[in-house]
């Protein structure tokens, strides 16, 4: 087993934190409903935290030569619903005026940088224009993802007309803000086979899940287990930056596990769960007692089932070490992709520029075809052909030939055989619930688990997050889906957390999601199963459009290329409950009649 922490000792007593359902209630919600920070004491009682012993933060505006103070702008300079990118001299910060208010935030997304005074101002919070971030202008707290710090906030006064702005100096340049987090208290408790959370997965749902309990006060122990080799990293960037290192993409420090005390076990792989004893069963006979359960371990990538398949350079993109040998392997040489998967799109676009020569092999005649239409599929094939890729549509893989136990060639069903020294599958995923199967928790035919709205299995105790559950919809009339998406993963890990703390929270979220190839984005928020038909706004030949995906008369999904910020406006539209008509964006495209659907007059950009 590996980690990041050393192994702990041996258990000595242990500590009953479970807190009686009615109690919890009573404690854990204040009057209002809402929630307020607590900490939990190993004894099993909640309480809220002291003023003074709040985890420490360090107070920006005490040292004067660490803030900077300026006017920034006259006030009538920005009306009600504006946002306005301002300089302090010493770094930016983003201006905001909603209802007569003012406020002042980190002007960057700290998941990528985007400049938020591009993204969508709605009411009470800004939205991203790249991922679809979502901030609250009065907090600066993240409230939906993708990433994880929130931004930092500044105050603003009005004085003879002008517009100040006071901001630490650190903020200003940071440009992000890590939420008050509480540490363990429960000391005693460091054994071995014991824990209050134990979240199986380090991807963004058990890590969302881990730091938003610390961020509600939760003191007791937090276990994380991984059978990879390292802290939890963004895995998205595999298929988009395949030579990057694992150190440079990981999500937080070593240090800031140590901090919080969230402990990462790495290199270990949970074989059994026992939900009737609250307790795991690791790869090496190690056991471990959980009071909650997280199980947010992902999906695992499908493979080929032909001759070959487990010949030396064939891969599915996995971790690092898998992307950055295709990227070594496939540097001037013929790299074959199988599946025009969003993976496998990434990855050609991405050896295009390294390889000899790009194949791309797939079942279906046109790529995306079913997620995004034939035109939209139609349009990205044409940008892959323009730059080197060769597609081999409709036909799939019979063999992968092997020369000195090498892949030296892939032959298709079509008969074509074409030169391979290094071949990537793209052809989907499985959830990994394999080790589930004498749990007793619920498995769905295809592997998923089923979760309620709140994250919760059908053991008491037990949640799961993340690509490997189904869950309810709510904009999709609370259908179950699947939703394979990063942004996802960190809102069911999210929600996870709040139940487990027993806050009631549902989910609600927009889906949303990004790929980028050849240094071009394309977003898509909402969920477009079963789409009927597609209006395109733009032009879809130079990649600059916006497609609005329909079923009978209601729009359910949007993409677009070159055109921000309309996926984020639209996601901000559905995220707001309101319901967008096919008609009225037809009557809008067709006949330039805004109607009821104003917000969508601004063009892109
Ligand atoms: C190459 C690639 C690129 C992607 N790009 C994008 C993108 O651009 N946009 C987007 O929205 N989504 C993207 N995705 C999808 C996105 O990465 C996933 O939706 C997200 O990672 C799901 O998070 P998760 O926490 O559910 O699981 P994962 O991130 O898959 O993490 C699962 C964790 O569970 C652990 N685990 C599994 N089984 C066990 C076990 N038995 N015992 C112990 N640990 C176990 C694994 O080690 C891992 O730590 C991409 C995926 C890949 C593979
Ligand atoms: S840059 Fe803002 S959500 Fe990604």
């Amino acid at each position: 087993m590996g980690g990041c922490f050393s192994k702990p000792k041996a258990a000595e007593v242990k500590v009953e934190v479970v807190l009686p359902e009615k109690e919890r209630d009573k404690e854990e919600l204040s009057p209002n409903g809402k929630a307020s920070p607590l900490a939990y004491k190993s004894n099993g009682t909640a309480r809220h935290y002291h003023h003074e012993e709040r985890p420490n933060v360090l107070n920006p505006y005490t040292n004067p030569k660490d803030v900077v103070e300026a006017s920034v702008c006259h006030a009538k300079d920005l009306e009600n619903g504006q946002m306005r990118e301002v300089d302090l001299g010493c770094g930016k910060a983003l201006l905001i005026k909603q209802n007569g208010e003012y406020y002042a935030l980190g002007h960057k997304c700290p998941h990528y940088g985007a400049p938020l005074v591009k993204g969508v101002l709605t009411k009470g919070r800004v939205r991203c224009p790249w991922h679809g971030a979502c901030f609250n202008i009065a907090t600066g707290d993240i409230e939906d993802f993708p990433g994880l710090d929130g931004l930092p906030k500044f105050q603003v006064k009005i004085e003879k007309e002008r517009v100040y702005i006071r901001a630490s100096k650190q903020a200003l340049q940071s440009q992000r803000r890590t939420k008050v987090m509480a540490k363990c208290i429960a000391l005693s408790n460091y054994s071995t086979a014991i824990t209050n959370i134990l979240i199986i997965g380090a991807g963004p749902a058990g890590l969302v899940c881990a730091e938003t309990l610390r961020q509600e006060g939760f003191s007791d122990r937090i276990v994380m287990c991984t059978s990879e080799k390292y802290l939890p990293y963004d895995r998205s960037k595999l298929s988009k930056s395949m030579d990057s290192q694992a150190d440079q993409i990981l999500l937080r420090s070593k240090e800031f596990f140590h901090t919080y005390d969230i402990e990462v076990l790495t290199e270990i792989q949970v074989v059994n769960v026992d939900t009737k004893n609250k307790m795991v069963v690791f790869k090496d006979g190690f056991r471990m007692e959980y009071n909650k359960l997280l199980i947010a371990t992902g999906n695992t990538p499908k493979t080929l089932m032909c001759k070959g398949k487990e010949l030396d350079n064939v891969f599915t993109i996995r971790t690092p070490e898998d992307a950055n040998r295709v990227v070594k392997l496939a540097s001037s040489k013929n790299a074959v992709i199988v599946g025009a998967s969003f993976l496998g799109m990434e990855v050609a676009a991405y050896l295009s520029e390294k390889a000899h020569s790009v194949s791309v092999v797939e079942l279906e005649n046109i790529p995306f075809k079913k997620f995004l239409g034939e035109k939209v599929g139609l349009a990205i094939m044409k940008m892959f052909e323009n730059n080197r890729v060769k597609f081999y549509m409709q036909t799939e893989v019979s063999e992968l030939r092997e020369q000195e136990g090498k892949l030296k060639e892939v032959v298709l069903k079509s008969g074509k055989v074409l030169r391979a020294d290094v071949c990537v599958i793209g052809i989907g995923a499985s959830p990994t619930t394999g080790f589930l199967k004498q749990s007793g928790i619920t498995i769905d035919s295809k592997g998923y688990i089923p979760v309620n709205k709140m994250m919760q299995t059908n053991i008491p105790g037990v949640f799961a997050a993340g690509d490997v559950v189904t869950f309810p919809l709510a904009f999709r009339n609370n259908k179950k889906f699947n939703v394979p998406h990063w942004q996802m993963a960190h809102m069911q890990g999210r929600i996870a957390a709040l139940n487990m703390l027993a806050q009631g929270t549902e989910i609600n979220t927009i889906p949303y999601l990004w790929t980028a190839m050849f240094g071009k984005s394309l977003r898509y928020a909402g969920n477009g199963e079963g789409f009927d038909d597609v209006i395109i706004q733009g032009d879809i030949e130079e990649l600059k459009f916006v497609a609005f995906y329909t079923r009978n008369d209601e729009v359910i999904a949007v993409a677009s290329m070159n055109y921000d910020p309309i996926v984020s406006k639209v996601a901000e539209v559905m995220a707001s409950g309101k319901t967008i008509r096919k008609r009225d964006v037809e009557m809008f495209i067709h006949h330039g009649k805004t109607g009821d659907i104003a917000w969508l007059t601004g063009k892109g950009s």
